[in-house]
């Protein structure tokens, strides 16, 4: 049978929600914690059980409130509707500290992600491999990622080379960009762009902190 597909559109904000209630899911089953309520599902995660309710209706999730949802059940519907059942290839573009640190650290297989290749334009690491990942020349990024159907990339280059090897990638099919260099991206309409910024985060932090 295929793999069952999301049932539609959701926001970003619910998106972000159902990702961490999968991770929290996974911690319940880990404890052998079998059905959740949407009471404690919200304690958890730090919003309010109507939240938390509202999100769950979005994936046409079957469970029953009044009982709880079993763990589950719930983890496999979040799956389907996050779309990450049919396996997605990505590659991380600049094999420095950062990306050397996502190669080693992200566990993507376990969510429907296959990091299947790394670039860069240094001698001293093209060919070496990290987390079993083979580090290759960026002259020859268009055609792997092609070769290899890559639609994501985790970009970790100097902000003074992002735009242009985000241009490169987007060219051979890469259609969503996590980067992590400074610079605002330039992308055509198709292309998702998510920026993350371990310091905004501190900011945000700093900021809660001195009031
Ligand atoms: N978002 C965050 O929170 C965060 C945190 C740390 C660093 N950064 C940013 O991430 C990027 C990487 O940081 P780092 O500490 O790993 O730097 P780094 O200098 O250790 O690594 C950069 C790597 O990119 C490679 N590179 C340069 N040009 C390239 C190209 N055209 N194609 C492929 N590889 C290329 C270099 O050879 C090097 O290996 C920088 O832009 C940095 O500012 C962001």
């Amino acid at each position: 049978m295929p793999p069952k597909k999301p049932s539609g559109t959701l926001s970003p904000p619910v998106i972000q929600r159902l990702s961490e209630y999968l991770l929290i899911l996974e911690q319940f089953i880990a404890q052998e914690q079998e059905v959740v309520s949407s009471r404690a599902l919200a304690t958890v995660y730090g919003n309010n059980s109507s939240q938390v309710r509202h999100d769950i209706f979005q994936i046409e999730h079957k469970g029953s409130q009044s009982h709880g949802y079993l763990c589950s059940e719930l983890i496999k519907d979040i799956r389907i509707a996050l779309n990450l059942q049919n396996e997605k290839n990505l590659c991380v573009i600049g094999m420095g500290n950062l990306g050397r640190a996502i190669t080693a650290h992200v566990p993507f297989d376990r969510y429907g992600m296959k990091l299947s290749a790394s670039f860069d334009v240094d001698p001293n690491v093209i060919g070496k491999k990290i987390g079993g990942v083979e580090i290759f020349n960026s002259d020859d990024m268009s055609n792997i990622i092609k070769e290899q159907n890559i639609t994501m990339a985790a970009l970790c280059v100097p902000a003074s080379r992002a735009q242009k090897t985000c241009d490169l990638a987007i060219h051979a099919g890469v259609k969503g960009i996590l980067n992590y260099s400074r610079i605002r991206l330039k992308v055509p309409e198709h292309v998702s762009v998510h920026y993350e910024q371990i310091i905004c985060s501190f900011m945000q932090l700093s900021y809660k902190c001195s009031l």
